[in-house]
């Protein structure tokens, strides 16, 4: 038998959900957040003698971001993981790095007071990583679906045997955004960003090229995109974008005698299944490269 080592590994409570609820007079504001802490550093023992000297509980890790929540409040999704990863790593010496993911949920108001839907829209993200020295932090947006119904093409492919894809010189291009981008921001003598403020921004700016690009591919609308908010958002150097591609097809009604143009009040079939999957990274030049995070 060959010797065997440890490898990369973490620990902590997965998707601890914490809602805080504000009171100003009769008028309440939520912030709902699912927390997830995972803590690296000097676990070999654990692993390989049972050793549990060097581990903080994943119960306490749970009971932190409660407790967190409720002393220091939730400014930004981004701020309280920051909170927590400085916990970790400077409060236990067994503790080197901490990832805090964190989702945050919309609750819209129903009624001025205390009465809310949840936002059927996007879910917000964040990524905080300290290792003691560096922060990294990558923001982002999942599950917000798009729709151009038309300035869209797609033509010129490479065509072989089993190409049966007809071009198009006008689409529907629809997809779900998943999005992640990094923030240049990394020593804690730096003044951090405006968390909530840039994490709007950057929304409005991938939106807006979503829907100002006039579209040749989902490629290039992913590499215009990222590019879009590292010009004008200085505080990002690195844009992530997994977008698949929602494909809407005509259907084909010939045998019931009708035609069915894209510019005549078109039909389409929107299929959920099998979908393109367009993913890509736009970086900064000359950005600082990223602090490899495990999944
Ligand atoms: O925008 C697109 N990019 C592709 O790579 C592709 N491939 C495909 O079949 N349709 C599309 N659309």
């Amino acid at each position: 038998m060959s010797p065997t080592r440890l490898g990369q590994n973490q620990y902590g409570k997965a998707e601890t959900r914490v809602v805080r609820v504000t009171r100003d007079g009769a008028t309440h504001h939520v912030k709902d957040l699912n927390v997830s802490v995972a803590l690296s550093g000097a676990m070999d023992d654990v692993h390989t003698s049972g050793s549990n000297a060097a581990v903080l509980p994943t119960d306490t890790t749970k009971n932190t971001v409660f407790a967190f929540a409720k002393q220091h409040g939730i400014d930004s999704a981004e701020q309280f993981g920051i909170h927590l990863a400085r916990h970790f790593v400077t409060g236990q010496e067994s503790i080197e790095r901490a990832r805090i993911r964190i989702e945050e949920y919309d609750w819209e108001r129903i009624t001025p007071e205390h009465s809310f839907v949840r936002g059927g829209r996007e879910t917000r993200t964040t990524e905080v990583t300290f290792d003691g020295a560096r922060w990294q932090v990558v923001s982002g947006l999942k599950d917000l679906v798009v729709m151009n119904t038309t300035d869209s093409e797609f033509w010129g492919f490479v065509k072989d045997r089993y190409t049966t894809l007809p071009e198009t010189r006008d689409r529907v291009l629809a997809t779900e955004v998943s999005a992640r981008w990094r923030f240049h921001w990394a020593r804690d003598e730096d003044p951090a960003p405006q968390w909530q403020e840039s994490w709007a921004e950057v929304r409005g700016h991938l939106l807006d090229a979503f829907a100002g690009t006039y579209s040749l591919s989902l490629q290039q609308t992913l590499y215009a995109m990222g590019d879009r908010v590292l010009e004008h958002r200085p505080e990002i150097d690195e844009v992530r974008l997994s977008l698949p591609n929602k494909h809407h097809f005509l259907v084909d009604l010939e045998p019931f005698g009708l035609k069915n143009d894209t510019p005549d009040s078109a039909v389409y079939f929107a299929a959920d299944r099998p979908y393109g999957l367009i993913e890509g990274t736009v970086l900064r030049d000359g950005a600082e490269p990223r602090i490899p995070v495990t999944d």
